[in-house]
C-alpha cells in the first residue's frame, strides 16, 4: 500500500528502472540548459516578492521552488501561491512526510528494497493510506490539467506533455501512460521541500553569520560587478571565480542532512571547510554528498544546484539579510532550531531582508523590468 507508484520509495528493480528512465529523459544530465528559462522566471518572481514583502521569504522560498516543479513536470504557471495544483501538491507533500517517522530519511533510504515490511503498525498505515490519497489525487487533477491543455492546443513542453506525445504517436513502446503519471507525482514530492530546506538554511545561516555573508558579497561584487546581477553564463565559472558563493552553496545544502560521518562538526555552519588556498579544496569528499551516491544518487541534482546557485547569488547580490529587531528595541537572535521533517529544516525565524542600498535596488528594478519587458509580462 502507499509506495507502489512512487519512484522514491521504489525498491530497485525493473519498475524502478523505467521511472529513474522516465526522469532522466526530462532531466538528462547532458542537457542543463534545458529549464533555464523557467528557472529565471521563478527566480524574477522571487526577487520581486522579496522586495515587495521581504517578512514572507519562507512562503516565497517555498513558493518558487514548489511552482518551478509544477512547470517543468506538468507545464503548470502557478504564479499565485493558492493556485489548487500548488495546495494539493503541498498536501501530498505534508502526508507524505508525516507518513514517515521524523528524521527517517537519512535512514529509510539504503534499506528501501526491504519495504513494505518495515514500519508496521496501525498509525503507520493509517498515514500511508491518506499519503496516498493525497499523492493520487494531486497527480490526477495535475494530469487531468496538462491533458486537457493538449485537447485544446495550448499545452507547453513539460514532463508530462512531451511523453504523452510520444505516447499517442506511438513513439515509445517502453513505458506506459501509468509510469509517467507516477514519476511525474513523485517529481514535486522530491524537487521542492529539498531545495526549499536548502535555501531556508542558507538564509538561516546568513542572518546568523554576517561575516559570511559579507565575504560572498564582496566575491560577487568583484567578479559581477553591481550593475547587473548573477545568471546562468556565471555558473559555469563559479568553481573558479565565485568559490566563496559555490561554499556557501555546499555549506547550505549539507546542513540539510548533517552527515557526522563524512564531515566533521556537522551542526557548525563553516563555508570554509570547502575552501583551501582560495578556492574549493578538492580533497573534501565530494562536496554534492547532500545528494547520495551509486545508482540512487538525485536525478535532480543538476537542475536543483543551478537553482540554488541561482537563488543564493542573486539575493546576495541585491539584498543584505539581518537580524531582526523586536518592538522593544532589542535583536531577536534566530533559535537555530531545526525541525526534523525528512530533512532538517529551519523552523520559522524573523529576519529582515532589504536591499544593500538604494543604487542596488535600482539595478533590480531595473533587471525586472527588462524582464518583463522581453517576455511580454508585468513583472
Ligand atoms: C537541494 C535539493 C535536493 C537535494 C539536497 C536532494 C537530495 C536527494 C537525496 C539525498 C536523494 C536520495 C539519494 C540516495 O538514495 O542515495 C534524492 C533522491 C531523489 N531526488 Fe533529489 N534532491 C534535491 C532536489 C531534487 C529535485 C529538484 C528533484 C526533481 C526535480 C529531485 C528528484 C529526486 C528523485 C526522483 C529521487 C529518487 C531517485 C531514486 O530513488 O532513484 N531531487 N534526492
Amino acid at each position: 500500500m502507499g509506495w507502489d507508484g512512487d519512484f522514491l520509495m521504489q525498491p530497485y528493480g525493473d519498475r524502478w528502472k523505467v521511472r529513474r528512465k522516465l526522469f532522466h529523459h526530462e532531466f538528462p544530465v547532458k542537457d542543463g540548459k534545458r529549464h533555464y528559462s523557467q528557472q529565471l522566471k521563478t527566480n524574477r518572481v522571487l526577487l520581486k516578492n522579496l522586495l515587495d514583502n521581504p517578512q514572507e521569504y519562507r512562503e516565497h522560498i517555498h513558493h518558487m521552488s514548489g511552482s518551478l516543479i509544477l512547470f517543468v513536470t506538468y507545464g503548470i504557471d502557478a504564479q499565485d501561491r493558492r493556485n489548487r495544483h500548488v495546495v494539493n501538491a503541498d498536501k501530498a507533500v505534508v502526508a507524505f512526510t508525516t507518513a514517515l517517522s521524523p528524521g527517517a530519511f537519512k535512514d529509510l533510504l539504503p534499506w528501501l528494497k526491504y519495504v513494505p515490511s518495515w514500519l508496521p503498525g496501525a498509525g503507520f498505515k493509517r498515514k500511508a493510506r491518506e499519503w496516498r490519497h493525497a499523492y493520487d489525487e494531486m497527480g490526477r487533477e495535475a494530469y487531468d490539467f496538462t491533458l486537457d491543455a493538449m485537447r485544446r492546443g495550448e499545452a507547453v513542453p513539460s514532463f508530462v506533455s512531451n511523453l504523452e506525445t510520444k505516447l499517442s504517436t506511438g513513439k515509445a513502446s517502453w513505458f506506459k501512460q501509468k509510469e509517467v503519471f507516477d514519476t511525474a507525482a513523485t517529481m514535486y514530492e522530491t524537487g521542492s521541500d529539498t531545495t526549499f530546506t536548502g535555501l531556508l538554511t542558507f538564509i538561516l545561516a546568513m542572518t546568523c553569520f554576517p561575516d559570511y555573508q559579507k565575504k560572498a558579497q564582496a566575491e560577487i561584487d568583484s567578479v559581477i560587478g553591481q550593475h547587473r546581477i548573477p545568471d546562468f553564463d556565471d555558473w559555469d565559472k563559479a568553481r573558479s571565480e565565485l568559490p566563496y558563493c559555490e561554499a556557501l552553496m555546499q555549506e547550505a545544502l549539507r546542513a540539510i542532512f548533517h552527515d557526522e560521518k563524512m564531515y566533521p562538526d556537522p551542526y557548525t555552519f563553516k563555508p570554509d571547510r570547502w575552501i583551501k588556498d582560495g578556492k574549493i579544496n578538492p580533497d573534501v569528499r565530494d562536496a554534492m554528498a547532500a545528494f547520495g551516491f551509486g545508482r540512487r544518487v538525485c536525478p535532480g541534482k543538476h537542475f536543483a544546484l543551478l537553482t540554488t546557485f541561482i537563488t543564493i547569488t542573486t539575493v546576495l547580490a541585491i539584498f543584505d539579510i539581518e537580524k531582526a529587531v523586536g518592538e522593544d528595541g532589542d535583536v531577536i537572535e534566530p533559535s537555530m532550531e531545526f525541525v526534523d521533517t525528512l530533512q532538517h529544516r529551519p523552523a520559522p525565524f524573523p529576519c529582515v531582508i532589504k536591499p544593500r542600498s538604494k543604487a542596488h535596488e535600482d539595478v533590480l528594478r531595473e533587471v525586472l523590468a527588462q524582464y518583463a519587458n522581453e517576455n511580454g509580462g508585468s513583472n
